[in-house]
């Protein structure tokens, strides 16, 4: 049952992955739609099928697009909720909110007064809740309506293949498992760069912000997969445990949010040939809010493994080019044969997250030369997974497995961390800066 389903996110997003895991695994399964548009079945098998429009047509698809039904309701009503419920059939019923946030939580608060059949699976989009304290009472608003294993916090980045497959390689690898540690490593950086501008987003965006859109649900998770211990297990207990351990020993670089981040917006430029007006210039942008476009921060992780380590966490649209990766630089060697020159530049490993590469830049021989070092690079394509990121998360959702989904206590969590800065910034603590849409943005903060 998609709660919201007129709106952007399915079908955008929504359909087209159901269309490819629906092609892929056929999971046995019938669609709902629901928002407040006065559509009909016929209006709303049209949208579907214009969103399942790029897979391949499959009678698995065209069943889905044959018994689907849409049920016109106010999601924040409680008697509209209790007729949606009704309209399902008997077996897990999936409640996915494709709707605001503020949307999701009042749904949430109307469903506490219905009857809920007991295998219900609640699936919501990030972001969840807008600090700490609101996401700790959206938890317990969703606990009391279902046990936490159904509860599915959900975004893309959790089913990206290449943010999955940071597990493989840490975990699979003597080579890397003995390295990735504060004696070995100096520093970390995720760094989100997109070249797309705002996108007619302004409607959400603009209350967001770089911060919240991007560092404090994709790089904070990906950052807690980075350093997270090694899980038992791939049980979903055993993942989220570890990656909820390396976030609670998160904080900003030595609690000092100011000289820890730097915010910024961008004016107008050229990304590539496109000519992009200021973000104050977008449609539906209030200048006044000062949202950022561009966020930095540095952050600790304080085990056992990472302490001392600055782990970067930057994002930014309208850059000059969409860039995703995690950079990991290693210490220098711990002893250099004298006469043995150019070895200054460290060995850096980039987990490419789009593009899909990785690759290792290290030092060797120039060739035929003894003395001197040359700086090589070795590298992989990676293939992009099967299914598209949604396709993943979605196939957890449907199979009960929450593995991919983050827990009540992480999205706290990650609300903790980042706290520190939102506050500097609407006290002005921390100057918002100009960067020109289509160049690199500000310059890189620095951390003793
Ligand atoms: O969640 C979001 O992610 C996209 C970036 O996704 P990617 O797969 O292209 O890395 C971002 O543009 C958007 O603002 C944000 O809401």
């Amino acid at each position: 049952m998609v709660l919201g389903a007129s709106g952007d996110l399915t079908s955008r997003l929504l359909l087209p992955a159901l269309a490819e895991l629906v092609n892929r695994q056929n999971p046995s399964m019938r669609l709902l739609g629901s928002a407040r548009a006065d559509w009909d079945d016929d209006q709303w098998r049209s949208r579907v099928r214009k969103a399942f429009g790029k897979a391949e047509t499959t009678p698995a698809l065209e069943a889905i697009i044959r018994t689907t039904h849409y049920v016109k309701a106010d999601v924040t009503a409680s008697e509209d909720l209790d007729r949606l419920v009704r309209a399902c059939s008997a077996g897990p019923l999936i409640l996915y909110f494709a709707v605001a946030p503020a949307v999701a939580e009042q749904a949430c608060r109307a469903l506490s007064r219905i009857a809920l059949p007991a295998t219900t699976r609640l699936v919501m989009e990030k972001p969840f809740g807008s600090d700490a304290a609101s996401a700790d009472a959206l938890n317990q608003v969703m606990t009391h309506l279902v046990p936490e294993d159904q509860i599915y916090r959900v975004d893309h980045y959790l089913g990206l293949s290449t943010v999955l497959n940071i597990f493989g390689l840490r975990f699979t690898n003597l080579m890397l498992e003995s390295v990735l540690d504060s004696t070995h490593v100096a520093s970390v950086d995720i760094l989100l760069d997109e070249s797309l501008a705002l996108e007619n987003r302004a409607g959400y965006y603009d209350h967001a912000g770089a911060l919240v859109d991007m560092l404090q649900s994709h790089a904070l998770h990906v950052l807690s997969l980075l350093a997270m211990e090694p899980p038992a297990s791939l049980s979903a207990r055993d993942v989220r445990d570890s990656a909820a351990a390396v976030l609670r020993a998160t904080r900003v670089w030595g609690n000092d949010p100011v000289a820890s981040s730097c915010r910024a917006r961008y004016t107008a430029g050229v990304v590539g040939d496109r000519a992009v007006p200021g973000y104050v210039d977008e449609k539906g942008v209030d200048p006044a809010r000062g949202t950022e476009t561009f966020a930095e921060i540095v952050v600790e992780v304080n085990t056992w493994r990472w302490a001392g380590v600055p782990f970067r966490l930057r994002t930014g649209k309208a850059l000059r080019q969409m860039d995703k990766h995690v950079v990991i630089t290693f210490k220098g060697p711990r002893w250099v044969p004298e006469g043995l020159l150019g070895y200054e530049r460290p060995d850096r490993m980039h987990i490419g997250l789009n593009p899909e590469v990785l690759r290792l830049d290290f030092n060797i021989n120039g060739t035929g030369d003894l003395r001197v070092v040359d700086r090589v690079h070795m590298g992989v394509n990676l293939e992009p997974g099967d299914l598209p990121p949604y396709g993943q998360v979605l196939a957890g959702v449907l199979a009960g497995d929450p593995t991919l989904s983050v827990r009540g206590d992480q999205a706290v969590q990650t609300w903790r961390i980042v706290e520190p800065v939102l506050r500097a910034w609407r006290e002005d603590a921390v100057p918002l800066q100009d960067y020109q849409a289509g160049s690199d943005g500000p310059t890189r903060l620095s951390v003793d």
